[in-house]
C-alpha cells in the first residue's frame, strides 16, 4: 500500500543547490536510511520526503474486520532532508548560517533530537566507516572548519580573537568533563543568575586538527566510559561548546559562543513502567529535559522576558542560549525510516513539530490534539512542574500516574473508534456478528485493565503525598 502511495506522489526532494534561508529558530528533519538490521528483517521504509519542507509518514493501521489502511500524516518544517543528503549538506543548511552569529558577539545553539539509532551521533560527531569515525564530516568538525576560514578573514585575524572547546556530557542530573576522564563537575548559579561549570576543562585551540583532537578525545571518552559502566549513551546528553574571547580592558571576555548538542534518546524519556527504579529515574529526567528545552526555546521564540531555564540541568547550563536578541537556535530532529520505528518517529515529528509552530509564535496545543506522546507525559501541565526538584521520587510517580491516564485516553479513543467501525460493518454485512463481538469483548478488557493500571499508580502516588505529608 505505501508503494502504491508513493508513485501517486510528486516528489521534488531538497537540492543541495536550494537557497538557505535566516531564521532565528530552524526546525529540520533528517531522515536516515534503512540499516542493515532493518533490510535483513524486510522493513518497510514508512517515510516519504515529498519536498524540501515536507514529508509524510505512512502509518499502517488496521481496523477492526481486520482490513489493513494507511494514515498518512503530512508534516512541514524549514528543510527535510531525505537518507541521500550528505552531512555536509545537512550543515549548510543548519549550523553554517549560525557561525556569523557568534563572531557578532551572539549565542548559536544546534540541536540533534531523536530516537536512539536515528543518526544523532552520525550527524554530530561525523560519519561512520565500521568502529571508526570521520569526525571531520560531522556537524562539530565543520563548525571548527568555518569558525577557523572566517578567523583567518582581514576582518577578525586584527580582533585578535581566542578559541577555546570544551566537551561534557550531562547524565541524569550531573555533569561529566569529557576531556578529563569523566571527571563529576558541579554546576553552580551566581547572584547574576550566571551559570558555571567548576573546572570544566577549556582548552584553546589554534587551528581545526586541535578541535579534532578533542572531538575525538571527548568522543571516545563518551564510548568508553559507557561501555565499561554498563551504561547507554543514548541516555545521556553530550555538549560541546566552542567559545570566542577577546580582550576587553585587559580581560578576557567572551564574545560568542556555539553550543552543539547530542541529546539523549528521546524514547528514553518513556523507560517507565517495565524497567527498573533507575533506568525510570533516568527516564524521567530525561523526559524534564526534553520538555524544558522546548519550553526554553518558546521562551525564546516568543521574544519572552522569563526563561524557564531551572526546568532541567541541560537549560539551565544553556541558559545564556536562550536569552539575548542574537541569540539562534537550530534543532535537527534525526528520524529512522523503518515500520518498527513508526511509533517513536511520529513522537519526534510532533516534538519538533511544536518546536516550530512555537518558534513562530503559535500557541502549544499538545494537550489536546496529542496525548498519544509519551516523551511528553511529564510536566506539559503546569502542575508538573511545581514539584519539588528535591522529591525525585514524587516526580517519578506523578509521571506515570499522567503516563497512565494518557494510555487511558488512548484506549477509550480507540474503543470508541472500533465501535463506530464495527457499527458500520455490521450495516454493510462486512464482517460477522461473532467477530465484531470478540472483538468488543477483547477491547473492553484492554481498556478495563489500563483503567486498573490508572487506579493503581493514582492510589501509590496518593500515598507518597500522604507520607511526604505534600500537598497541592
Ligand atoms: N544519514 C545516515 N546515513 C548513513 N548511516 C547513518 C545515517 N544516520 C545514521 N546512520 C547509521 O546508523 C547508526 C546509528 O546512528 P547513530 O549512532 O548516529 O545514532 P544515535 O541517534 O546517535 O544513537 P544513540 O542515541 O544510541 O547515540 C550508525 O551506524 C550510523 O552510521
Amino acid at each position: 500500500m505505501i508503494m502504491d502511495y508513493k508513485t501517486t506522489l510528486d516528489v521534488h526532494p531538497l537540492r543541495a543547490t536550494d537557497p538557505v534561508v535566516d531564521h532565528q529558530i530552524t526546525v529540520c528533519v533528517r531522515k536516515r536510511p534503512l540499516n542493515v538490521k532493518e533490510l535483513n528483517k524486510n522493513e518497510i521504509d514508512v517515510i516519504t520526503v515529498q519536498s524540501r519542507d515536507r514529508l509524510i509518514l505512512h502509518e499502517p493501521k488496521q481496523k477492526v474486520d481486520l482490513t489493513k489502511y494507511l494514515d498518512n500524516v503530512n508534516f512541514r518544517f524549514d528543510y527535510v532532508f531525505d537518507d541521500t543528503v550528505a552531512n555536509e549538506v545537512v550543515y549548510k543548511f543548519t549550523a553554517q548560517p549560525l557561525i556569523k552569529t557568534i563572531f557578532e558577539g551572539g549565542r548559536a545553539t544546534c540541536f540533534a533530537y531523536g530516537q536512539t539509532g536515528s543518526g544523532k551521533t552520525h550527524t554530530m560527531g561525523g560519519e561512520f566507516k565500521g568502529k571508526t569515525q570521520n569526525f571531520s564530516n560531522g556537524i562539530y568538525g565543520l563548525v571548527a572548519v568555518d569558525i577557523f576560514e572566517l578567523l583567518s578573514t582581514p576582518t577578525y585575524r586584527q580582533m585578535d580573537l581566542a578559541v577555546s572547546a570544551s566537551f561534557f556530557e550531562i547524565y541524569g542530573n550531573f555533569v561529566y568533563d569529557l576531556l578529563a576522564k569523566r571527571k563529576r563537575l558541579k554546576v553552580w548559579e551566581d547572584g547574576n543568575q550566571k551559570v558555571q561549570i567548576i573546572d570544566l576543562s577549556e582548552i584553546i585551540v589554534k587551528n581545526v586538527s586541535d578541535v579534532l583532537e578533542i572531538i575525538k578525545k571527548g568522543s571516545n571518552q563518551r564510548t568508553s566510559a559507557h561501555t565499561s559502566a554498563n551504561v547507554s549513551s543514548s541516555r545521556s546528553h553530550a555538549v560541546f561548546q566552542i567559545v570566542l574571547r577577546r580582550i576587553e580592558g585587559g580581560n578576557m571576555k567572551v564574545l560568542g559562543k556555539f553550543s552543539l548538542i547530542d541529546l539523549a534518546g528521546n524514547e528514553r524519556g518513556a523507560d517507565t513502567f517495565k524497567s527498573n527504579r533507575q533506568t525510570r529515574m533516568e527516564g524521567a529526567v530525561i523526559n524534564r529535559s526534553l520538555l524544558a528545552l522546548k519550553e526554553c526555546i518558546r521562551a525564546l521564540g516568543k521574544k519572552e522576558t522569563h526563561c524557564p531555564f531551572r526546568g532541567s540541568k541541560l537549560t539551565q547550563i544553556l541558559r545564556d542560549s536562550f536569552i539575548g536578541e542574537n541569540s539562534r537556535t537550530c534543532m535537527i530532529a534525526l528520524i529512522s525510516p523503518g515500520v518498527s520505528s513508526c511509533e517513536h518517529t511520529l513522537n519526534t515529528l510532533r516534538y519538533a513539530d511544536r518546536v516550530k509552530e512555537l518558534a513562530v509564535g503559535g500557541e502549544d496545543v499538545s494537550l489536546d490534539n496529542d496525548f498519544v506522546n509519551d516523551s511528553d507525559v511529564c510536566s506539559d501541565d503546569s502542575s508538573a512542574s511545581s514539584i519539588p526538584e528535591e522529591n525525585p521520587e514524587l516526580t517519578d510517580n506523578f509521571c506515570k500516574v499522567l503516563q497512565a491516564h494518557q494510555s487511558v485516553i488512548k484506549q477509550c479513543v480507540e474503543l470508541h473508534k472500533m465501535t463506530i467501525d464495527s457499527y458500520d460493518n455490521l450495516q454493510n454485512e462486512s464482517c460477522s456478528k461473532l467477530d465484531v463481538a470478540l472483538n468488543w469483548k477483547k477491547m473492553l478488557e484492554d481498556t478495563i485493565n489500563v483503567q486498573k493500571d490508572a487506579h493503581t499508580q493514582a492510589a501509590i502516588y496518593y500515598d507518597l503525598l500522604c507520607k511526604q505529608k505534600w500537598k497541592y
